[in-house]
């Protein structure tokens, strides 16, 4: 009889990850378990390493030392880790400057090999009347709001959103909880870093703090 297989119930499993970049141990002994379908709030001050470990998430950078898997991959499998994360990062990377917003989005979905409503998405996000503008010419809000158009569509079961509410009005604040709501309620795990703690827990109520290159779990 074959062995039962049982599936990983971890999205995410860190042991005494750190890394090193230029002279700073930015991250020193990362543990971390994520359910599959978890959101979580990741804290901590500026500089604290909060955009590289979703960088480490995303497969995006290497680790000097530690193990972890995201969805039973290898850390160092980083080509995996690429093909099931999404980074919404802080700086809009990800967004093509002389596409307009609506082949933005068009682009992304081909890139992931999906369909989805493109036109949808930019509505969800109040883009409709600079659905052909191109993204060099948004506002800083703006392209917040067309990254997370990107990240509803993209729809990676594990989606790392870095600063969702900067740059945003009250309005387009309200867009950022709803888009991750919508995520976490596809059952995407959402790992959600931000300096406005009261919002991203009302989507993450978990909250964790990175301080001196380590995770603790905030109260
Ligand atoms: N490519 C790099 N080379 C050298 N140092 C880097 C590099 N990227 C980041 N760092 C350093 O790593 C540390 C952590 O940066 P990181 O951007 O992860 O912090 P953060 O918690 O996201 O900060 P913020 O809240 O300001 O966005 C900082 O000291 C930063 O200067």
């Amino acid at each position: 009889m074959a062995a039962a297989v049982t599936p990983d119930p971890y999205a995410v499993q860190l042991r005494g990850v750190s890394l090193r970049l230029g002279q700073d141990a930015v991250l020193r002994g990362v543990d971390l378990d994520l359910a599959r379908g978890e959101a979580v709030t990741l804290l901590g001050a500026n500089g604290a390493g909060k955009t590289t470990l979703l960088r480490v998430l995303a497969g995006a950078l290497g680790v000097s030392r530690g193990d972890g898997r995201v969805f039973g991959f290898a850390l160092s499998d980083r080509r995996s880790l690429r093909e099931h994360t999404h980074l919404m990062a802080f700086d809009g990377a990800g967004l093509y400057p002389d596409l307009t917003c609506r082949e933005n989005l068009a682009f992304t979905l081909r890139m992931y090999g999906l369909s989805g409503d493109v036109d949808g998405a930019l509505a969800r996000v109040d883009l409709t009347r600079a659905a052909d503008r191109r993204a060099r010419f948004l506002s800083a809000g703006m392209r917040k709001r067309l990254a997370l158009a990107r990240a509803l569509l993209a729809g990676r079961p594990l989606t790392l959103v870095d600063e969702p509410f900067a740059n945003l009005d009250d309005d387009g604040r309200a867009v950022a909880l709803d888009v991750l709501r919508d995520l976490h309620g596809r059952g995407v795990t959402l790992v959600v870093a931000a300096h406005e703690p009261e919002l991203a827990r009302a989507v993450a109520a978990r909250a964790l703090r990175l301080q001196g290159g380590a995770l603790t779990e905030a109260p």
